[in-house]
């Protein structure tokens, strides 16, 4: 297998874990100088992605046509981004691609415990914390939730979370994302954190996780390897995975 971003945070973690994985073998980790022809050049089956969010989805076609299969652990995908993929891997119905915005499995069950509790309540926030050297904001983790929170509230009939605030000063109430409030803190000495706070009157729910170390990703990322090969097609979420969707 490959590791696209091998020099970066995540994709260093990996390489390691790839490393000490025995069914699994490293042939090529590439870093931002490196030509993608390299991970069919080595005989790769399987590609992670651990680079930026202005890269990975030029990596994921280039990967498609090459036809080695593609873990995405990178940010930043839309909907239009991820449709491309889509339409793309019709023309290669012998590839998988998984895309997740959390490997960790603490905060694909936080996503899932989210979406189950979020019609029971009047009002939903996100908070999303992590290390102020992430280029992107909100996390792509804290998107995921807050759709899939909105997608049980729709489907539940519940309205958005009250409101009245009258905003003296754009940002102060976070970023609307799918009718979900979304703050983002960066702080030195963090990692990856998220809270989604449900409020009734009366009581409030938090669900927490915390990502303390990087090797918190490695058992999903490893998972992911094993099973893309088996699932052609674009996967979107780890959930799929762990019968959590
Ligand atoms: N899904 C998940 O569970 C997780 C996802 N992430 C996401 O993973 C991504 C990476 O995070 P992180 O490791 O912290 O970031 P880093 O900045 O530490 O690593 C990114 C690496 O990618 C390299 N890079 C840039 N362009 C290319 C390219 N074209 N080909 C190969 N490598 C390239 C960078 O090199 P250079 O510095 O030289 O430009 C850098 O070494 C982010 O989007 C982050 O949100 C992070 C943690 C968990
Ligand atoms: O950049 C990070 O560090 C992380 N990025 C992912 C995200 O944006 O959700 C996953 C995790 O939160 C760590």
């Amino acid at each position: 297998m490959a590791v696209l971003g091998a020099a970066g945070r995540m994709g260093s973690t990996t390489v390691r874990a790839v490393e000490s994985a025995p069914d699994l073998e490293l042939v090529a980790a590439l870093d931002a100088s490196d030509d993608l022809a390299k991970v069919a050049a080595a005989g790769a089956q399987v590609a992670v992605d651990f680079t930026v969010p202005s890269v990975t989805e030029g990596n994921v076609h280039a990967l498609v046509d090459a036809g080695v299969h593609a873990v995405v652990g990178t940010t930043g995908w839309d909907d239009a981004a991820r449709a491309r993929v889509r339409d793309h891997l019709a023309d290669r119905p012998d590839v998988g691609v998984l895309i997740a915005p959390n490997f960790a499995l603490g905060a694909v069950l936080t996503m899932a415990f989210a979406a189950r509790a979020a019609r029971w309540f009047e009002s939903v926030e996100i908070v999303e914390l992590h290390h102020p050297d992430k280029v992107d904001a909100p996390s792509g983790t804290a998107l995921h939730t807050a759709h899939a929170v909105a997608r049980a509230r729709r489907a539940a009939g519940v309205e958005a979370s009250p409101d009245a605030t009258e905003q003296s000063l754009d940002g102060a109430r976070g970023a609307l994302v799918d009718d979900v409030r979304v703050h983002a803190v960066r702080l030195r000495g963090l990692t990856a954190h998220e809270e989604v706070l449900l409020g009734n009157p009366g009581e409030q729910l938090t669900i927490r996780h915390d990502s303390f170390d990087r090797v918190s990703f490695m058992p999903g990322v490893l998972l992911a390897v094993r099973q893309v090969g088996s699932r052609p097609g674009l996967t979107v979420g780890l959930e799929h995975l762990l019968d959590l969707a």
